[in-house]
């Protein structure tokens, strides 16, 4: 009895104190973890990996698409790169090839308009020809609470990721089918077009569509030699991203607290990954989803995620508690 006693009176010494460090605590839990998983900034694939293949690349000239060509082009393959400003483009094409020796051509392109598309790949097509790897990688986002987005911040926002992509996938499909060519499509989503999230509404919608066409078209166009497969990153620091969805930098340290191997993503990792999903070595893989995430999805799913903070005495106290059930 009297240790029972003591036993719940330590117990409760010990609950309310963790009470008391749950409101109060900010503990960093993984920045320091980071130091278990240094970013490996080589290239993957051997060199020549991608020699006689040509890559398309929408927003290749800058950010990670930035990152997906010039990882392309030190192994060999000849890129194009497509968006709108075309200054952009020809600043990385020249960067890109004076690095790697191949060349990168630039074509300018808005891909919400499906004829601008379609004078792209014509162009595309006289510089190259049809390519063997096309890359949707163009996308357009702004942090915004649904109730104050226009109707036109809306299209602005689909028509560029969801109706984009597919304008460009459907254009070289067609005429991949046409000459009766192969090719790997890489689409880059995110790990919220599978769970949605408040305030990217429309980019969670349309890069779930984005899934949905690429899923579609892996079952449908197999048998034509082609492949689909989508790449859902997490935060990679990007001026585009991270100045239209943290403009004061506020979130940056919430975000890199909650991602179990303690660190944004780099460029190359994504192009590293890019590249191998592209290449002849996953010739078998279609129609996958790889999230590349740093564990970040998961860390935010599971509810009881934040017992991470417990610290081992805290334990032994719950334990104990826990325990002192037995038979209740
Ligand atoms: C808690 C989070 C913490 C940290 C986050 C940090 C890091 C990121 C982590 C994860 C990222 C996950 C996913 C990322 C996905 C991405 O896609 S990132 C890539 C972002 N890159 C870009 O967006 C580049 C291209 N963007 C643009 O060109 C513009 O931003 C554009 C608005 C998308 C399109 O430009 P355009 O010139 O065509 O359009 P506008 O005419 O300027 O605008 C069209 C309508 O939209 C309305 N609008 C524009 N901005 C806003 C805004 N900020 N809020 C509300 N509404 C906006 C604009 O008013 C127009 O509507 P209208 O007035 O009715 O005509
Ligand atoms: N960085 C991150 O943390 C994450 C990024 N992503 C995804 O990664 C991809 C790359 O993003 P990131 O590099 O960070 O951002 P960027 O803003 O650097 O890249 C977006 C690119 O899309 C191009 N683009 C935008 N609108 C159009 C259009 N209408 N027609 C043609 N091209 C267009 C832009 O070029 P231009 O302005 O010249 O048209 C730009 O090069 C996107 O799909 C994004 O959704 C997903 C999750 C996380």
């Amino acid at each position: 009895m009297a240790t029972s006693g003591l036993l719940r009176r330590s117990v409760f010494r010990g609950f309310s104190s963790l009470k008391t460090w749950f409101r109060c605590s900010a503990v960093q839990f993984s920045s320091a973890q980071s130091g278990f998983f240094p970013p490996a900034e080589g290239i993957m694939l051997p060199v020549g990996a991608f020699h006689n293949r040509v890559a398309f690349i929408t927003g290749g000239g800058t950010g990670l698409g930035r990152a997906m060509t010039a990882t392309l082009s030190q192994l060999g393959a000849q890129c194009v790169i497509a968006s709108r400003k075309l200054d952009v483009l020809q600043q990385t094409a020249e960067e890109i090839s004076s690095q790697t020796g191949n060349k990168v051509h630039v074509v300018q392109c808005d891909v919400r308009d499906p004829q601008a598309v379609s004078r792209c790949v014509d162009q595309l097509e006289s510089l190259t020809g049809l390519p063997d790897v096309i890359i949707n990688n163009a996308a357009g986002n702004f942090v915004c609470p649904s109730e104050r987005l226009s109707p036109n911040a809306w299209k602005s926002i689909t028509d560029i990721v969801l109706n984009g992509t597919a304008f460009v996938t459907l254009e070289l499909g067609k005429r991949l089918i046409q000459s009766q060519k192969g090719a790997s499509f890489l689409a880059i989503t995110t790990i919220y077009a599978e769970s949605g999230s408040g305030f990217v509404a429309p980019s969670a919608s349309a890069k779930a569509g984005v899934e949905a066409l690429y899923k579609s078209l892996a079952a449908e166009w197999g048998r034509y030699g082609h492949r689909f497969n989508i790449i859902q990153p997490g935060p990679i620091r990007t001026k585009g991203a991270f100045s239209r969805l943290d403009p004061t930098g506020s979130f940056e340290k919430a975000m890199i607290d909650r991602i179990p191997v303690g660190r944004l993503g780099k460029p190359v990792e994504i192009a590293n990954l890019a590249a191998y999903l592209s290449s002849d070595f996953a010739s078998w893989m279609s129609g996958a989803i790889i999230r590349f995430d740093g564990g970040e999805y998961v860390s935010m799913a599971g509810e009881f995620n934040d017992l991470r903070r417990v610290t081992p005495e805290q334990w032994k106290v719950m334990e104990a508690m826990i325990r002192s059930t037995k038979g209740s």
